[in-house]
């Protein structure tokens, strides 16, 4: 039986714990949330009512692994110290790796547990392809993220644009990966991802536009290099309980944890 700690309870953390309630091969100990909301006791009763819920992993806890859906801060606050104590990582929130010195202390946490870390694919496809081109030469990789305007309230986009009013697609950033990521920590997983798996975050192109012609979150992305060439456009679905958040996020963190849980993988 593969023991977890689930960290953040929110659009992903909850559809997660859903998803993952009816595999007996595994069981969500530990619910690790800032504080708790009626509506998180709720789904944890649910979906995972043997799980404890704390704010901190409780120091005598031993989970087989942890997965992180909670934001950037939860990679320095939960991830790194279960790293250090020899429990592996499963982690969403890759945008995280933008901070100066943050890859370092990822690598070296991992290092003194003796274990592994796994950056989920997230929303985005062609990963698995992107960081086999990598080990070639990159000549370029090229991402441009649409989202509804929407997805974009509570972010600096508002101080560039009328989200409210746009009657056609405004670009609100241009720049690399790495800017993408600190600017817009919720929306710009995506691109760390894709550069982290190419060409990294100071080289790969990143173009974002709060668009009022499309409804879902729409990822592109083009590479080259001595592999050939790629493209790729994902349309993914928002999650209703946050549409800055596409379903596939969900669907890829669960199968990363089934992945691990299950005797065969893919
Ligand atoms: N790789 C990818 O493709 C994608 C990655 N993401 C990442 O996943 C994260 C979560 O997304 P989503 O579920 O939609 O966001 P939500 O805001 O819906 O949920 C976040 C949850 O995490 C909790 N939380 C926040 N900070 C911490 C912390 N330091 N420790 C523990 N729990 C915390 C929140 O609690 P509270 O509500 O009390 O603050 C809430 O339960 C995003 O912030 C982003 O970093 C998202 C989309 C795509
Ligand atoms: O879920 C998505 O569509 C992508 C996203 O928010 C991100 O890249 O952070």
């Amino acid at each position: 039986m593969m023991k977890i700690a689930l960290i953040g309870c929110g659009a992903i953390g909850a559809s997660v714990l859903e998803l993952l309630e009816p595999h007996t091969n595994l069981s969500v100990d530990w619910v690790l949330v800032p504080d708790v909301p009626p509506v998180v006791t709720q789904t944890v009763s649910r979906f995972a009512p043997q799980a404890q819920l704390a704010t901190q992993l409780p120091p005598g806890a031993r989970p087989d692994l942890i997965v992180e859906c909670a934001g950037h801060a939860a990679i320095e606050q939960h991830v790194l110290p279960a790293l250090a104590r020899g429990i592996p990582a499963i982690v969403a929130s890759v945008g995280a790796m933008s901070a100066p010195g943050m890859m370092e202390k990822l690598e070296a946490a991992a290092a003194k547990g003796n274990t592994q870390v796994q950056l989920v694919s997230g929303a985005i496809g062609g990963i698995d392809a992107l960081s086999a081109a990598g080990m070639g030469e990159l000549d370029a990789v090229i991402y441009t993220g649409r989202k509804p305007p929407l997805a974009w309230m509570g972010t600096p986009a508002e101080q560039r644009c009328n989200l409210a009013s746009l009657q056609e697609a405004f670009c609100i950033f241009e720049g690399s990966a790495r800017e993408a990521a600190q600017l817009y920590p919720k929306n710009a997983n995506v691109a760390a991802t894709l550069s982290l798996a190419g060409l990294g975050l100071d080289r790969t192109q990143v173009r974002l536009f709060a668009d009022p012609a499309v409804t879902e979150n729409v990822h592109h992305f083009s590479a080259k290099g001595a592999f050939g060439e790629m493209e790729l456009t994902m349309r993914g679905k928002p999650l209703a309980a946050n549409p800055k958040t596409s379903a596939l996020t969900v669907y890829s963190v669960v199968r990363a944890v089934l992945n691990r849980a299950d005797r065969v993988s893919i």
